[in-house]
C-alpha cells in the first residue's frame, strides 16, 4: 500500500440537518488531491459513546464546534504532516494516543472522525480503488448492495410528537435490485402522505425526513405503515416490505420501568409486548427495544424473540469492539448498529465489524439524526458486505446523498448483488 504523505490539513464549520455546527476536514496530500469528510451528530446517544467536543455557551446553543476545529488544525495538523502513514490503523492508533483519553473527549471525537473518514478516502485513492472496495479489502469480506432501512415515521427524541418509539422502517426485502429497492421505497414515502392525509393527520418531518403525525402508540404508526404499504400496490411482508423498529428505549425507561401507551412495563411485560408486535406486523429487526440501563434483560428478550427478528444493540454497543464482544458472549443481541462516529476512527469501526462477524452477528450501517451530505456509510455498507444501511427517509438532501452514493455505486458495479446477509465469516450467506 502506498504511503498518504498529507501536507495541508484545513476544518471548516459547517451546519448539520438540524442547523446546529459541525465540522467539514479537508487533507491535502502530497500529488495535490485533497479529500474530505464531515462529522454528523447523534441526538439520542448512548452514554459510552466517544464524546464529540462542543464549546458551550453562545452561540448555537452551546453547540459551537470552534474546540473542535482547533483540534484539527492545530495539534492534529502537525502530527499528521509531519511523517508519512502507511496505513488507516497506524493513523488511527496516532491520533487515539494524540487525544490520550479513553473516549475522544480531549481533541473532540468529532474532529477525530472527520479526520479519520478523510484519510480513509486518501488511502483508497492510493490504492487505486473506490471507498467501498478499499473497506472490503479491509476487511477481507464480499461487497454488497445494502437493503435500505428507510425511517419512514418520526417519533422519540427526534420527533415533537407523543410517540414513545424513535423510529419505524421500511425495508424493500423482496426488491431484486438496489434501484429498485429505493423505488420502492420513495413510492411508499409518498403513499404514507397520502395516508396521512386522508386520515387527516399532519405531514410534517421529524430529524430523520420520515413524517411526525400526532399520534401516540406504535401501533397506530405501525397501522399507518401497513396502509402505506397497502396503498403503493406492495406487500407488507417479512420478504416483501418488511418493517424495522428502532424504540430507541432509554428515552421511555425510567426507574426500572418502560412508560408507554400512558402505562408502566416491566422488563418481562416489554418482551410479551414486543412478542405481540411481531405476531401481528411483519417486523425483521428491532434496535435498541429495551435501555443500556436495563442490560440484563436483553439475554431474556433474544432468548424469546431472537429467533423471529434481528436484535440490535446501537446504544447498548455503540461501535466499541469490547461491548460487542460482551454482548456476544452474554447473548445480549443478535447484531450490531455501526455508526463511525460512536467509536470515533475508521480503523476501531472496521474492527467492531469484524469482531461482529467472527462472533455471528450481524450488523447495520447507520446514519446519525444530524447529519451532512457526506456519503461515507454508504460505502462502508457495501464494503463490509453487512447487507443494512438505514439512512433516514427517502427525501432530504442529507439523508438521499447517502441512498443516492448506493445508486452510483450500484450502476458502475453492475455485478453487485443486493440484499441482506449474514455477517457469518463464512461469507455472505443470504439470510
Ligand atoms: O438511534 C439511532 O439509531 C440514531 C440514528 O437513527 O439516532 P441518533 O443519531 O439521534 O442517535
Ligand atoms: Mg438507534
Amino acid at each position: 500500500m502506498s504511503e498518504l504523505r498529507i501536507t495541508a490539513i484545513r476544518a471548516l464549520q459547517i451546519l448539520d440537518s438540524r442547523g446546529y455546527p459541525t465540522l467539514r476536514v479537508q487533507l491535502e496530500i502530497d500529488t495535490g488531491a485533497v479529500f474530505e469528510a464531515s462529522a454528523p451528530s447523534g441526538a439520542s446517544t448512548g452514554a459510552h459513546e466517544a464524546v464529540e467536543l462542543r464549546d458551550g455557551g453562545t452561540p448555537f446553543s452551546g453547540r459551537g464546534v470552534t474546540g473542535a476545529l482547533a483540534s484539527v488544525t492545530g495539534e492534529i495538523s502537525n502530527l499528521l504532516t509531519s511523517r508519512p502513514w502507511v496505513s488507516q490503523r497506524e493513523l488511527d492508533e496516532a491520533l487515539c494516543a494524540l487525544d490520550g483519553t479513553g473516549n475522544k473527549s480531549r481533541l473532540g471525537a468529532n474532529a477525530l472522525v472527520a479526520v479519520s473518514m478523510a484519510a480513509a478516502r486518501g488511502f483508497a485513492a492510493g490504492t487505486g480503488h473506490s471507498l467501498h472496495t478499499w473497506i472490503s479489502q479491509a476487511l477481507g469480506r464480499a461487497e454488497r448492495l445494502p437493503v435500505p432501512h428507510f425511517n419512514v415515521l418520526n417519533g422519540g427524541q427526534h420527533a415533537a410528537n407523543a410517540l414513545a418509539f424513535q423510529e419505524f422502517m421500511i425495508a424493500p426485502v423482496g426488491a431484486a435490485t438496489y434501484p429498485q429497492a429505493l423505488e420502492w421505497g420513495a413510492d411508499i414515502y409518498h403513499a404514507l402522505a397520502a395516508t396521512l392525509r386522508t386520515r387527516g393527520l399532519a405531514t410534517g418531518l421529524g430529524d430523520e425526513g420520515g413524517y411526525a403525525p400526532e399520534i401516540s402508540s406504535p401501533e397506530e404508526a405501525l397501522d399507518l405503515i401497513v396502509s402505506g404499504i397497502d396503498a403503493a400496490g406492495h406487500r407488507p411482508g417479512i420478504s416483501e416490505v418488511a418493517i424495522a423498529l428502532d424504540p430507541a428505549a432509554n428515552s421511555f425507561f425510567q426507574d426500572g420501568s418502560y412508560h408507554l401507551n400512558g402505562r408502566h412495563y416491566t422488563p418481562s411485560q416489554m418482551v410479551s409486548y414486543y412478542g405481540k408486535l411481531l405476531d401481528n406486523y411483519p417486523i425483521r429487526s428491532l434496535e435498541d427495544p429495551l435501555a443500556e440501563d436495563d442490560a440484563e434483560s436483553w439475554p431474556e428478550l433474544v432468548s424469546a424473540l431472537g429467533g423471529r427478528a434481528q436484535i440490535v444493540g446501537d446504544d447498548l454497543f455503540v461501535t466499541q469492539a469490547a461491548r460487542v464482544t460482551a454482548g456476544i458472549r452474554s447473548g445480549s443481541a443478535t447484531a450490531v448498529l455501526i455508526k463511525p462516529n460512536q467509536v470515533g476512527t475508521v480503523t476501531e469501526t472496521l474492527e467492531t465489524l469484524a469482531v461482529a462477524s467472527a462472533g455471528g452477528f450481524t450488523a447495520m450501517v447507520s446514519h446519525r439524526s444530524g447529519e451532512t451530505t457526506d456519503t461515507f456509510v454508504a460505502d462502508l455498507t457495501v464494503g463490509s458486505g453487512c447487507g443494512q444501511l438505514k439512512a433516514g427517509a427517502p427525501a432530504r438532501g442529507e439523508r438521499v446523498a447517502k441512498y443516492n452514493r448506493l445508486l452510483e455505486i450500484a450502476d458502475s458495479n453492475p455485478a453487485l448483488p443486493y440484499g441482506l446477509a449474514i455477517l457469518s465469516g463464512e461469507g455472505d450467506t443470504d439470510a
